[in-house]
Parts: structure tokens; C-alpha cells; sequence
């Protein structure tokens, strides 16, 4: 892999490349040791933000085999996403990863082609676009009042407050929310599925050794890693084929409502063969299980960190709640459009969350399909790959005041400058995350951006306005996290360590 200048006898001399800096390596494992050393543990995100202050926003590493380019500032950024878009469009695929996505022939990690293309319109057209997000309505609402219903019920329990695993219940909500959009039905073998799910997450993350070392058997043969992600491929590829038989027996009973939903589609566009490149059902397995595995694990994380960053600022907590509770002032529910047209801050406070917390801080890794010269000035070769340290960029200080405090006012179009900057709210007023700000990019940008935004900001918006209308919410002890950082668990998304537990207080009864 490792990117060459010399020239071979007979060829006129290859220019030199001027590689982008980075810091000194070892034989073998290449830059490592500087994350094995780092004092932020394995949370790579962090180690990777102070390296590249010392190296730069463009930064090269190698870890273990793989040639690494890390981007780290707005600029660099918008070089890759925007202004090189095409160069940097596909995905790296680590041996972790190719298990789960069957070598790429997905959505989320395959190369930029027509399957790619074919799969990415199928996914927006029946699922993520305007429209459909708006018709699924009424799966949000319902999925959020079972949820307001179990945290009442715990309360229902005792007179005071009482201690919920609010984590928990949040991310299976977030899941059956996502699960009955793309399948119409609910998943059986839920709590089973979310599991593997987490095992998923942590697996793919890229730092084990058959993903450090990709060409080497040795380190195949040796990575336990590479064996779980084989094991738990086999658990989600049995729910999920279980799935797939109802949906195809209700397709050939007939029912007609049943057709509406972005499995069904796939299943249909197989049988008439219509599909421009040939869907298999293990093509249209992965698909949906990348759906239901992106919509999910993103939502529930991000709507954890909102309510854990709101009990630590009760500032904030009391002017959300204050809102809320006014716009629904003498009801016993939140609906979705009084909630559209009513709230606010609470918008802002996702916001916030979303960069305070970035869910996928290195975006979903890419690859350079063509040598690329990058900010004019260097020279990224073929074949590496490339992350973006979006949670880096999200907490630079030069494009947020204060950027560790978590300040939803900064978002505020009518409280502060535009564009970012300094502006009163601390920066961030009029930025937005579709993809246009490179300093805010917790959803990307350029061709692989994600689809799902709208989906996964509904989904997330309406829970919290409930949570935050009918219950107060405290830290039940001393906070086990002692503080920013120490909390999070690094994995292709960063969540808390331990699933939230909250302290619970019924304000206004639920009538869902
Ligand atoms: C808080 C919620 C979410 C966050 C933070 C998030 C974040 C991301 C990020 C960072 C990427 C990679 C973008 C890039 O490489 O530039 C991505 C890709 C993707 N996301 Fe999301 N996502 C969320 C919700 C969803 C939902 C609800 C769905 C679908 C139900 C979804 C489906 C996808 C898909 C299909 C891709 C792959 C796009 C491609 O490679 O072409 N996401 N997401």
C-alpha cells in the first residue's frame, strides 16, 4: 500500500509527491503507538483531534498496514466532500466491515457504482424523502406514546421520583420506530437484534487486527474480532430471513397495504426483475439490515446524549421544558404537527446535541479512487483511506465559542450572527447540518451523505418533546461519568459507556 514516487527504468520520472504531514512511524505497526500511547485511552476520536493539532488539518498516518488520511478542520473538509467529492466517494471496506455488508454489495459501504446508485434511490424514494418521513407520521407518534406509557407506568409504581433505565427504553423505542417504517411490522426478536446490533458497532470500529493488517492471513487467522463479526453477521442474517419469509408470505396472501414499505418494494423490484443490476435477497437483506441499523443506533444515542447533556445544564432543561409545556399547556399529549409548528428551542437543543456529540465522529470511511491533490497543495494517493474527524471539527474553537459547552442559543438564527463564528449565541447561528457548513457535519456531506436526516431528527424530536412535557428528569446519584469525555465508548459510533439511568418525576399525565 504504501504510496511511491520513484520511477521505474525506461519512464520518464513520476513527479514527486508531496505528501500530507504526520507523525513519525514504526516499522510494522506504522503510527500506532501513538494512539496505543494516547491518554485518551481508545477513544480515537480524541487522540486523533490532538495529533492533528500538532500535524495539521490534513494529516497522514499509517495504522497498522492501511495508509491513513485524517481531515480536521472545516476547510480540509469541504476539499474532500465538496471540491473532491467524486475523487472520495467510495467507502473503505475493512475485512470487519466486508462481513457484514457481504464484500460492499450494500448501501452503506459499497463502492461508488450503480449498485450504490440503485440501492441509495430505492432507500430515499420508499423511506427517507420528504413525503414518506411526513406519511410516517403516525409510527412516530405511536412508538413515542409507548414509550411516555412505560416511563408512566414505572412511575405510576411509587409517589415520588422513581429510577429508569431511560437508555435503554429510548433505544428500543428508536428501534421499533425505524423497524416499523422500512417493514411495516414490529421486529420479534428485538431485544436480540439490538444486542448484536451493539456488538456490531463496537466490531466495526477498525481497530482490530485483521482490519490494521487486511492483506495479512496471519492476522486474519488471529483476530477474534473477525470471527465475532462472523458469528453475529449469522444471528442478525437469521432475524432477519425470518422477517423476509413473513413479508413474502403476506405478499402471496395478497394483502394489498402490506406493499407499502421499502422491504416489500425490494422484494417486489427482485420477483419482476426490474432492478437495473440484479437484487439477490441477501443484496436486500443487508440493505434493510443497514437501515434499521443506521436509523437506529444514531437516533438513540443521539437522543441519550440530549437528555444526559440537559440534567447537566438545568438551565437549559428548565427553558425547554418551560416551552414545551406552555405550547401544550391543559393537554395530556404532544402531537407532531402542534410540536412542528409550536417548539423552538427544543429543535436547537437537538442541534446542539448533534455537535457537541457527533454520533459517527469519523463520518463512515472513505476511499480515494484516484490520485487527488488535496488543498493545492498535497498529495493523497489511491487506495487510502480517509476520515473525517467531524467530531473534531464540531469542537474547534475556531469556528465555536465556548466549544465544550453545550449552549443550544448558539443555533439561534435570531440571537446571533450568522454563519459561524462568534456570534452571540456562540457561534453556529444559521449553520445547519445538510451538508453545506463544514464546520457542522454530523450527517456529512457530498454524494454519501446520509439520506436519513429528516428521518432520524422526527424520530428523535417528537420522543424528547414527551419526555421533557410529561417527567422531570434528575441524576438519580452521583453521576457515574465524572465529566466530559470520560463517559463515551468508542465504537463506529460514540456512545455513552453505560446506558442512561435517570431519575423520573410525573408531571402531566399521559393520555396515548
Ligand atoms: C441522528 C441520526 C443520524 C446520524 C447522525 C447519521 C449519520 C450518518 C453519517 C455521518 C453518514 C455517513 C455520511 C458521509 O460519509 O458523508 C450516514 C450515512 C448513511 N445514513 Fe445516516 N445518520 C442518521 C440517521 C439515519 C437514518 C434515520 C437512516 C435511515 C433510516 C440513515 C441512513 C443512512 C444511510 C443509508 C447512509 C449511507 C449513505 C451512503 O453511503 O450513500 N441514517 N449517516
Amino acid at each position: 500500500h504504501a504510496p511511491s514516487s520513484s520511477s521505474r527504468p525506461g519512464k520518464p520520472p513520476a513527479p514527486t509527491l508531496r505528501l500530507p504531514p504526520g507523525p513519525w512511524q514504526l516499522p510494522l505497526i506504522g503510527s500506532l503507538h501513538h494512539l496505543l500511547l494516547s491518554r485518551h485511552g481508545d477513544l480515537i476520536h480524541r487522540t486523533l483531534r490532538d495529533l492533528s493539532r500538532r500535524h495539521g488539518p490534513l494529516m497522514l498516518l499509517r495504522l497498522g498496514s492501511v495508509p491513513t488520511l485524517v481531515v480536521s478542520s472545516a476547510e480540509a473538509a469541504m476539499e474532500v466532500t465538496r471540491t473532491h467529492d467524486a475523487a472520495f466517494a467510495s467507502r473503505h471496506l475493512t475485512p470487519t466491515l466486508a462481513v457484514f455488508s457481504v464484500g460492499g454489495r450494500d448501501v452503506l459501504f459499497s463502492p461508488y457504482g450503480e449498485l450504490w446508485r440503485q440501492l441509495r434511490r430505492v432507500c430515499v424514494l420508499e423511506l427517507l424523502s420528504a413525503r414518506r418521513v411526513r406519511s410516517l407520521r403516525r409510527v412516530r407518534e405511536e412508538e413515542a406514546a409507548a414509550l411516555l406509557r412505560s416511563v408512566a407506568a414505572s412511575c405510576s409504581a411509587s409517589s415520588g421520583g422513581v429510577v429508569v433505565d431511560i437508555g435503554e427504553r429510548i433505544c428500543r423505542a428508536m428501534n421499533d420506530t425505524v423497524v416499523r417504517s422500512a417493514i411495516g411490522g414490529r421486529c420479534a426478536r428485538r431485544d436480540e437484534f439490538l444486542r448484536e446490533l451493539h456488538r456490531a458497532v463496537v466490531l466495526t470500529s477498525g481497530f482490530n487486527l485483521a482490519d490494521l493488517y487486511p492483506s495479512s492471513r496471519v492476522a486474519r487467522w488471529l483476530s477474534p474480532a473477525l470471527r465475532e463479526a462472523q458469528r453475529c453477521n449469522r444471528a442478525v442474517r437469521d432475524i432477519m430471513a425470518e422477517i423476509i419469509r413473513e413479508q413474502q408470505s403476506s405478499a402471496a396472501a395478497g394483502h394489498e397495504d402490506d406493499d407499502d414499505n421499502l422491504l416489500a418494494v425490494l422484494l417486489r423490484l427482485q420477483r419482476d426483475g426490474d432492478a437495473q443490476c440484479p437484487l439477490t435477497t441477501e443484496i436486500i437483506s443487508t440493505v434493510v439490515l443497514e437501515i434499521f441499523a443506521a436509523g437506529s443506533e444514531t437516533s438513540s444515542t443521539t437522543l441519550e446524549w440530549a437528555l444526559c447533556e440537559l440534567t447537566r445544564n438545568p438551565r437549559v432543561m428548565r427553558k425547554a421544558q418551560a416551552e414545551v409545556r406552555e405550547a401544550f399547556k391543559g393537554q395530556h399529549r404532544v402531537t407532531e404537527p402542534d410540536a412542528e409548528r409550536l417548539l423552538r428551542y427544543l429543535p436547537l437543543v437537538v442541534k446542539e446535541t448533534l455537535r457537541l456529540h457527533v454520533p459517527v465522529p469519523f463520518l463512515l470511511p472513505r476511499e480515494c479512487r484516484e490520485p487527488t491533490r488535496v488543498m493545492g497543495q498535497h498529495d493523497v494517493p489511491k487506495g487510502t483511506k480517509v476520515l473525517v474527524n467531524a467530531w473534531a471539527i464540531a469542537r474547534d474553537g475556531q469556528y465555536w465559542d465556548c466549544p465544550d459547552e453545550f449552549r443550544p442559543e448558539r443555533f439561534d438564527t435570531a440571537g446571533s450572527g450568522s454563519g459561524s463564528g462568534s456570534g452571540g449565541g456562540g457561534g453556529g447561528g444559521g449553520v445547519d447540518f445538510k451538508g453545506g457548513d463544514f464546520e457542522y457535519i454530523p450527517f456529512g456531506a457530498g454524494r454519501r451523505m446520509c439520506p436519513g436526516a429528516a428521518m432520524g431528527v422526527a424520530n428523535m424530536a417528537l420522543a424528547l418533546a414527551g419526555l421533557l412535557y410529561h417527567f422531570d428528569w434528575e441524576v438519580p446519584d452521583v453521576e457515574e461519568d465524572g465529566g466530559d469525555g470520560v463517559g463515551e465508548a468508542f465504537g463506529i459510533t460514540v456512545k455513552r459507556k453505560s446506558k442512561l439511568v435517570l431519575r423520573a418525576t410525573q408531571r402531566i399525565p399521559c393520555a396515548y
